[in-house]
């Protein structure tokens, strides 16, 4: 590391940007490519995002809970050509053991729930909101981490178990203002793709594969992913008529067509469409044949947010995977759940206009300020400390001024940390037992005095 930091190039160091060349080049200040530091403005939009998922997930009755971002690489090895596993950022641990950090928290999420089968009340519905990872070429630049609210119901197969989760997705977006004029869901059915493949003779065992390959097709046109069809047993006319039933210009009834009215794909897809309205949420429904998602182990209704304006990618997704457990061994338990990226609903918000405004956030209610500097320094700087602490006791959010600090300072700090009221205590403060409330809204003040409590319910009424 230390020679790879001789290296000529110029980074944004400790010590400036300079070239480095004999002397060993000081630590790079970046964060490890394709990750983040969150400094406290973007802290501030980070929990106030999280904030909005929590109370969408707890507004439908999801309870929370997390695994390690740390997971054996084997809950992962899955052979049906997925970027997500493709992208695995795995790695031999010092006792040798294959780890990858998590991309995807559903399989953490199945290995809990086998863990503890036969004690957990069913249904579950669990939450969480994962830092996931990936390990990408950067040359594409992208992030290599996310954080992505989960909601999963486990135990019921029925489509109410969507309904839930589409509602919920819903109810979030309408939460920071976005309508269903700038976004839409687009549901399919994935039993329809296998209803079709089992009428053009693909065996069964290609379903996942050939499912995460036709989710390509939404990225890469049908001829740039013929080799990777025919590796699956598809092809020639096959492979157009598959191609053909997944195009996104058709209806239920269309489809329904190519299966058959009694399909159970179509039955669960219309109870879809038909609860919509009983869920308030039919206008954000779309049917599009075309969609699929990315993950292999899918086996039903899938879902995809989308920004109407067609500017950005996938907002969310989700769908059923009622026999992933039988993936880990277990026997299945039917389960749906989908994923929701922090990433591209913030850029949607941007454009919308609709992210919060933090210049007013009140990270101080009171400044408590030690006239320090002359030789009674430490005297006024322990009545700060006792002052502070009372009002910290009382719940207001307390700054204390921490060395000596000119008047400007001082007003300037109070107002960046839009306090209510500045608590002065010079030395004849102090002597008379007393401090000085200065509201600093309007410069009014009084000398309080520091029995009873009067000086926290002025503050309390000032902050
Ligand atoms: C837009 C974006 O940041 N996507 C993203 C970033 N990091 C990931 C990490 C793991 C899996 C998927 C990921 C997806």
């Amino acid at each position: 590391a230390a020679a790879g930091r001789r290296s000529a190039a110029v980074v944004q160091t400790a010590g400036g940007t300079k070239e480095s060349g004999v002397k060993e080049a000081p630590l790079d200040l970046n964060p490890p490519r394709g990750t983040r530091d969150f400094f406290p403005d973007d802290m501030r939009l980070r929990n106030w995002l999280f904030d909005k998922w929590r109370r969408a997930s707890e507004l439908y009755g999801f309870e929370e809970f997390d695994a390690p971002v740390l997971e054996s690489e084997d809950l992962y090895i899955r052979k049906a050509g997925e970027e997500v596993v493709g992208q695995l950022y795995c790695f031999a641990d010092k006792g040798g053991r294959r780890v990858a950090l998590r991309p995807e928290l559903t399989p953490s999420l199945a290995r809990m729930v086998l863990a503890k089968r036969g004690q957990l009340n069913m249904p579950i519905k669990w939450f969480a909101i994962p830092q996931c990872w990936r390990y990408e070429r950067m040359t594409r630049g992208r992030r290599r981490e996310h954080y992505q609210w989960n909601c999963d119901i486990w135990g019921v197969g029925e489509v109410t178990a969507e309904m839930e989760l589409l509602s919920c997705i819903v109810r979030f977006f309408e939460s920071v203002g976005i309508g269903s004029d700038d976004v839409g869901i687009k549901v399919n059915n994935r039993e329809l793709l296998r209803e079709v493949l089992h009428k053009n003779g693909v065996p069964d065992d290609r379903f996942a594969a050939v499912c995460v390959l036709i989710d390509k097709l939404e990225k890469v046109p049908l001829d740039h992913l013929r080799d990777d069809f025919r590796a699956l047993g598809v092809e020639g006319s096959q492979l157009d008529s598959i191609a053909a039933s997944v195009r996104a210009d058709q209806t239920v009834d269309d489809v329904a067509q190519l299966v058959g009215e009694d399909s159970q794909a179509v039955k669960h897809l219309r109870d879809v469409f038909d609860m919509a309205d009983a869920y308030g949420i039919a206008d954000w429904l779309v049917f599009d044949p075309s969609v699929v998602r990315g993950l292999a182990y899918y086996t039903g209704v899938v879902f995809e947010g989308f920004d109407r304006a067609g500017e950005l990618r996938a907002i969310c997704g989700g769908g059923r995977y009622d026999t992933l457990l039988e993936m880990f061994g277990g026997e299945p338990i039917p389960a749906v759940g989908f994923g929701f990226g922090d990433a591209v609903v913030v850029e949607l918000l941007k454009t919308k206009g609709l992210l919060p405004d933090f210049a007013d956030t009140s990270v101080a209610d009171a400044v408590v300020w030690p006239l320090a500097g002359g030789d009674e320094t430490s005297t006024v700087q322990q009545a700060a400390g006792r002052v502070a602490t009372r009002l910290r006791q009382s719940g207001l959010k307390t700054d204390v001024i921490l060395e000596n600090k000119k008047s400007k300072w001082v007003f300037k700090h109070a107002a960046r940390v839009n306090a209510g009221v500045l608590v002065v205590i010079g030395a004849d403060e102090v002597a008379g037992n007393e401090v000085t409330a200065k509201r600093l809204c309007d410069k009014e003040q009084q000398r309080v005095t520091l029995d009873g409590t009067h000086l926290e319910d002025l503050a309390a009424e000032w902050a």
